[in-house]
């Protein structure tokens, strides 16, 4: 068992293991969670008590979740003087699963993203965010019900990885000496090169070819008929066009994927089925998910892409108050659940914003242990709540005769519907 400096791990209840077949998840699994800032003890508050009804009403006594509280951000400094203290990255590593609320990064100065640096830590490479319609969520689009695809966003690479350097600091003055001595070429690019701040953005072949490995088996789990890789490899083409061709060599060698004439695409089969591999510019996605969103399925982009393609795609399918997401590593089975928004600071202790996004994270992480049952109970009370016409602000600003629900009471609405 993890030894820590301030956490006490729950009496009841065990660790989720990794074995050979697969995840082990016991009946009264331990469950870290990070409350998160800003509005992340509304969405928590509400969510903890969604996931845990929906489990009684699937089990009964049988399965309980021991939730565990570890900290980070706000909470973790106020407490403990620390942003990400490493208690809270044992207690992930020592259960495995987790699900956390959104954690605030400063613009410009000040602490790096402590959610970058928790999927980072742990090694979590896939950011997986489904992006689906419930009948009745006010959308800007005319058919929104056509959006139906999954992003897996590369989580650990790109210029996430944090390798910058501050316009005058003496890292940036060292960065740009090694530039000009030994790319002169390169170099005179810079167009101003006394005030220029500099980011690197690594892209290796292990980080493309297991992030389109986890959306190629995806794919195949889930019936789906594509995968895209989206990149502008047009432009940076050592890093977003290798993520391309890498991710057409995988597609080649491990899943036997055959070229299809006039062009880069491929198809090979699964089960019956004709599954299609093909890329497309990032910018053209963007209109593309707009004009023809059906012709795409599953999603698998680089880190930066993908964090711009969740939020677009969200906001189609009724915004980001009901986008959630996980963060995966398929091998070690580390898994942090998280929604796709932030901690939208103006809302925060109103109990006003949307739950739905951390809630449907929480589904995403039962159907992850094979609670599928309880996971069940989570979408049908969201496509009757929502039917119901009984929604938070951000809907209901929308929306003809609905009920405006605080935040709790959407936790409500939906224990009621389970
Ligand atoms: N994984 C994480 O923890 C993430 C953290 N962040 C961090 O969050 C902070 C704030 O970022 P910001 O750019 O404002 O983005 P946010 O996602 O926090 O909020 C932007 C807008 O999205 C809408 N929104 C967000 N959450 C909800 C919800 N639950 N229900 C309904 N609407 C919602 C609101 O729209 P409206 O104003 O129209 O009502 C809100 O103003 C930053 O520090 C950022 O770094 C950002 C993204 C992810
Ligand atoms: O870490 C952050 O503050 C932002 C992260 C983000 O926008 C995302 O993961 O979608
Ligand atoms: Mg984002």
């Amino acid at each position: 068992m993890a030894e820590y400096q301030h956490l006490t791990t729950p009496t009841d209840g065990e660790s989720i293991q990794m074995t050979a077949d697969g995840l082990h998840v016991p009946d009264r699994p331990i469950v870290p969670f990070i409350e998160g800032d800003g509005i992340g003890p509304d969405i928590w508050a509400a969510a903890s008590r969604v996931l845990d009804a929906a489990v009684e009403k699937a089990y009964g006594d049988d399965r309980q979740i021991e939730w565990f509280e570890v900290f980070a951000g706000e909470k973790a400094h106020d407490q403990f003087g620390e942003w990400l203290p490493q208690d809270t990255l044992d207690a992930i590593d020592a259960h495995l699963v987790a699900i956390k609320g959104p954690l605030t990064t400063p613009v410009g100065g000040g602490i790096r993203s402590l959610n970058v640096a928790l999927r980072q830590k742990l090694d979590l490479y896939a950011c997986v965010r489904p992006v689906r319609y419930f009948t009745g969520v006010p959308s800007p689009v005319k058919e929104p019900e056509k959006v139906d695809m999954v992003i897996f966003r590369e989580n650990t690479e790109d210029i996430y990885a944090g390798i910058e350097f501050e316009n005058g600091t003496d890292a940036a003055e060292t960065f740009k000496a090694l530039l000009k001595e030994h790319f002169p070429d390169r170099f005179q690019n810079v167009r101003f090169p006394d005030t220029a701040g500099f980011g690197i953005k690594p892209v290796s072949k292990e980080g493309t070819e297991r992030l389109v490995k986890a959306a190629m088996d995806y794919a195949i789990a889930d019936g789906r008929d594509s995968v895209t890789l989206v990149h502008k490899g047009n432009i940076m083409k050592f890093t977003e066009g290798a993520f391309r061709d890498w991710g057409y060599e995988l597609a080649d060698r491990e899943y036997g994927a055959q070229k299809l004439d006039g062009g880069p695409w491929r198809t090979f089969e699964r089960d019956g089925r004709t599954i299609t591999v093909k890329d497309v510019i990032a910018d053209a996605f963007l209109q593309q998910i707009l004009t023809r969103p059906d012709e795409y399925g599953v999603i698998a982009t680089l880190n930066l892409n993908g964090d711009y393609v969740s939020d677009a795609l969200a906001a189609e399918v009724g915004g980001i108050g009901i986008a959630p997401g996980a963060n995966i590593n398929y091998q070690t089975g580390k898994a942090i659940f998280e929604a796709t928004h932030g901690t939208a600071p103006k809302y925060a202790g109103q109990d006003k914003v949307n739950p739905s996004s951390v809630i449907l994270s929480g589904e995403m992480m039962l159907r992850y242990m094979g609670w599928t049952e309880a996971a069940d109970k989570i979408i049908d009370a969201m496509e009757t709540t929502i039917q119901q016409k009984r929604v938070t602000y951000d809907f209901h600003r929308q929306m003809e005769g609905a009920t405006k629900l605080k935040c709790s009471e959407f936790g409500d609405a939906l224990i009621e519907n389970m």
